[in-house]
């Protein structure tokens, strides 16, 4: 009964903060993402994302996006589902995937880590 559409701001856990633009009718959406913490020591930058979720049910839609990363050749994916509790407050209970760029293929397998972040609806302050 209670809708959760992605479009907006978000914050997680780690300070980090997104924006989602307007989700279209297949459930696509873009967005930027701004990583509170970052694992090199190149400045942080704003960085694109592209995802989609589904829409047929409104209901705890799942979803998916993967971040760019503008500032090191990496590359997050983040998967999860969007819950609405009694009170309309939403969060996003996400796992993620953080694929660095290995040197060679015998560093393949330390390339990849996991992680899991919840995010909750930044509320814009009314003046
Ligand atoms: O740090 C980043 C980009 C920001 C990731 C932020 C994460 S995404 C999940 C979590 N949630 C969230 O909000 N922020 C964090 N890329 C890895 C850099 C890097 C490291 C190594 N290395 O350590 O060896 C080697 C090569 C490399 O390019």
């Amino acid at each position: 009964e209670r809708k959760c559409i992605l479009t907006g701001d978000w914050q997680n856990d780690l300070g980090s903060n997104m924006t989602i633009s307007a989700v279209n009718g297949a459930g696509q959406f873009s967005g930027l993402y701004l990583t509170a913490v970052s694992a090199t020591e190149k400045p942080i930058l704003v960085s694109p994302l592209n995802g989609s979720q589904h829409v047929d049910n409104l209901e705890h839609p799942t979803f998916g996006f993967t971040v760019k990363w503008s500032f090191s050749d990496s590359t997050t994916v983040f998967v999860g589902q969007c819950f609405t509790d009694d009170h309309g407050k939403e969060t996003l209970q996400t796992m993620w995937l953080l694929r660095v760029k290995a040197k060679s293929m015998d560093d393949n397998w330390k390339a990849t880590t996991v992680g899991t972040n919840v995010f909750t609806r930044i509320k814009v302050q009314n003046m």
